[in-house]
């Protein structure tokens, strides 16, 4: 224990015991009324240590709690006994009243001895109030001690560095922190000015604003940059407080700082996962807003334009199903490293979400410089996805639909803006793709009506909003019923009914077509499952399947599966492709063909005649049935050009050992032309229009159609 340490013990005790306290009683007496009324009972039971007091004679005349229980004496029997005898070793030296220490062995609690050291301090000045003595255990520090001491640990342990100067910002003391993060050990540091650890990296401003806390607030706190003794550049975390003086002048700096570099490393990681495309490495969409956003704002300021192009990959979702996602990957990473090479350094790249690419292009000097940038990019952005991309040996054509957008023009804000460019992208789509268009306000109504349809679409097959119509196929010779083809309706909730022409196009762009054709094989299935047991057999269920859904992995099984769930024997249904999903890939296209074929499925080719109607690959396909597009019998009977058409494809089917419908028959003198070219069925509004379910099941039960000229 130091000897302040023992002081102050001894100065509570002092004023505890009578002396003291009287002392002071006295001086209150001299200054007040009414003085003090003494010690409150038990005060010097609680100060943790044991005291005694001896009178000028060295008797005994007081002992607290802690005397009692360390020396076992008996306080009515060893009051007014001379302390000397009580406990020899403690002889009082009457011809001294400076502090004096004592050492003597005393029975321990848990038997044995215990050594304890007592001090003796004169009670009043002068010493002829006799003495307080004050004991503890030998080795034990005393609680001023074991607090500094505990300071001091917590000090050197402290898993913030930490690092005291003088006021001239001499270094006085670091701990054990301070060395691992800096690498400085106290030695090379102590006596030197902090600025040794700087890196360099922060200018004259961030120092003044930091000694100005410091002067004003007395504290400063933030991130900075150092340096460590192996020159490594890192951030802390630090803060700093002035321990000051009484007169106010600072006499220590304390800096408390913290390594943050992998706190900063999960910073940055952060960052780049939130700012950043994690296929592409390019931006991503709030990246992009922020830098639109500033480059408006710095538009609006220097009266400078800004353009930016909405790009869409075409048919990239075909691609995605029929190749799988990591060719999709690897075209999206190959689309964004030739977008890139195709812009100026400062122009933005951007990669929104799925297949959607946005370019910025910044400080165009006004709207005409700002349209041929863009056109000139939208041009540029074309012919460089114009060669092929190899996707693990597929070499693969992909155009891209682009729109443009011009601000101030088109919209003054970055939401306006992508918003109108997405739209003139949607035009491009819908009018060929493969384009690149700038925004109109025209634009806009058409767009939005489709934008709801797709919102209304996205929900109607949960809300149970489509059901299925059945047209009847008809036999030219015969006149009976062969078949029904199903048609999907999709009747909204207020009750108008959406043709299938106007949502199918937009199913099969969201993709939504995948659940939607899955729904109308199963329903269909199912209808023609209850034909069977209603005891109809002659006949078959035509259902057409997207281009999607035909390129689709694993068609051929969900086929399979949804046909053992409803119990339908495969013979009964005829699956309808169109040429141009054949045609997209006809080498796979004939693949599952087969497979379907082979599980006994009918096969039908829809709309023959419309598309690239290359008659070689036909013979290559395992099809039943063929399907001659309604544009070809509209003017069948008036124009010989038709007629000769259609005559020529019935003879190549019939050649290949096809069967062939024709559809849109809507006049008896089109069925009557048919007719005499062989046609073998036909299928339109003449016969019947698409029926509901009960009266399908009914023309199917009487298997011939009532009113019409087909034989
Ligand atoms: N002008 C005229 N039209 C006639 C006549 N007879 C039949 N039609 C219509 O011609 C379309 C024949 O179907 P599609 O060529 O496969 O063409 C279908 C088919 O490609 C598609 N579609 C319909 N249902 C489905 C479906 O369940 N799944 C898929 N993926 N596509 C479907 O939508 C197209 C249009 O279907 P719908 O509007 O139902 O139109 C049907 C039918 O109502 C006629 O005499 N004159």
């Amino acid at each position: 224990m130091t000897p302040g340490a023992w002081l102050l013990l001894a100065l509570l005790a002092v004023l505890c015991t009578g002396a003291g306290w009287r002392r002071l009683r006295a001086r209150a007496g001299r200054s007040a009324a009414s003085p003090p009324a003494g010690p409150p009972p038990g005060v010097l039971d609680r100060i943790g240590a044991a005291v005694l007091a001896t009178d000028p004679g060295g008797r005994l005349i007081y002992l607290n709690a802690d005397a009692v229980r360390l020396t076992g004496l008996d306080p009515e029997a060893a009051l007014r006994q001379p302390l000397a005898e009580l406990l020899p070793g403690l002889s009082p030296d009457p011809e001294s009243v400076a502090p004096s220490a004592r050492t003597l062995r005393l029975p321990g609690t848990a038997g044995g001895e215990v050594e304890w050291e007592t001090r003796a301090l004169p009670a009043t000045d002068g010493g002829a109030g006799g003495l307080v003595w004050v004991f503890r255990h030998a080795g034990d520090p005393g609680p001023v001690e074991r607090q500094l001491r505990l300071f001091a640990r917590v000090f050197e342990h402290s898993a913030d560095a930490i690092m005291v100067t003088d006021g001239e910002g001499r270094i006085v003391r670091v701990n054990e922190a301070f060395t691992r993060i800096t690498g400085y050990s106290p030695a090379e540091v102590l006596g030197r000015n902090p600025r040794m650890l700087q890196s360099g990296l922060h200018d004259e401003e961030f120092y003044a604003g930091f000694w100005n806390a410091l002067r004003k607030e007395g504290t400063w706190q933030g991130e900075i940059w150092n340096r460590r003794k192996n020159g490594e550049i890192y951030p802390q975390w630090m803060s700093i407080g002035t321990l000051d003086a009484e007169a106010g002048e600072v006499v220590h700096f304390v800096a408390i700082f913290t390594d943050i570099t992998d706190k900063k490393r999960s910073e940055d990681t952060i960052h780049y996962l939130a700012y950043y495309d994690g296929l592409t490495s390019l931006p991503n969409r709030p990246l992009f807003e922020e830098k639109l956003v500033q480059a408006l704002r710095d538009g609006q300021r220097n009266g400078r334009w800004v353009a930016i192009l909405y790009l869409d990959l075409d048919r990239f979702k075909d691609i995605n199903d029929s190749l799988g996602h990591a060719s999709g990957d690897r075209l999206l990473r190959s689309v964004a490293t030739r977008l890139l090479e195709t812009v100026r350094n400062n122009d933005v790249v951007a990669r929104l979400g799925g297949d959607e690419f946005v370019i910025l292009l910044s400080d165009l000097a006004d709207g005409n410089a700002a349209g041929r940038a863009a056109a000139t990019v939208a041009r540029k952005v074309i012919a460089a996805l114009a060669d092929p991309f190899n996707l693990e040996g597929h070499e693969v054509l992909v155009t891209a639909s682009i729109g443009v957008a011009l601000a101030p023009q088109d919209g003054e804000d970055a939401g306006e803006l992508i918003k109108n460019a997405d739209t003139a992208m949607y035009q491009v789509k819908s009018s060929g793709k493969g384009h690149y268009q700038f925004f109109s306000r025209e634009m806009n109504l058409a767009i939005r009506r489709r934008l709801r349809l797709e919102h209304s679409l996205r929900k109607a097959l949960e809300h149970d909003e489509f059901h299925l119509v059945f047209q009847p196929q008809v036999s030219v010779r015969q006149g009976t019923v062969i078949g029904m083809e199903a048609l999907l309706r999709w009747r909204q909730p207020h009750g108008e009914i959406i043709p299938p022409g106007e949502f199918i196009q937009l199913a099969e762009e969201t993709g939504l077509i995948l659940p939607i054709d899955e729904w109308v094989l199963r329903r269909a299935c199912a209808q023609a499952r209850s034909w069977v047991d209603a005891g109809i057999r002659d006949f078959r269920l035509a259902v057409n399947l997207s281009g999607r859904q035909f390129h689709r992995r694993g068609l051929i099984l969900l086929v399979g599966r949804i046909l053992s769930e409803i119990g339908l024997e495969p013979r009964y249904l005829e699956l309808e492709i169109t040429e141009g999903s054949v045609m997209a890939d006809i080498d796979r296209a004939v693949e599952v063909l087969r497979g379907l074929r082979q599980m006994g499925v009918r096969l039908a080719v829809d709309d023959f005649g419309t598309g690239y109607s290359s008659l070689s690959y036909l013979r290559r396909l395992p099809i039943h049935t063929l399907k001659v597009d309604r544009a070809f019998i509209r003017e069948i009977a008036t124009s010989t050009q038709d007629a000769a058409i259609v005559e020529a494809i019935i003879r190549l089917g019939h050649s290949l050992g096809l069967q062939l419908v024709a559809e849109g028959v809507e006049q008896p003198e089109q069925l009557s032309v048919l007719e005499d070219q062989g046609c073998d069925s036909v299928q339109g509004y003449l016969l019947s229009r698409p029926l509901r379910a009960a009266d399908a099941t009914s023309l199917l039960t009487s298997g011939r159609m009532p009113q019409t000229g087909a034989r």
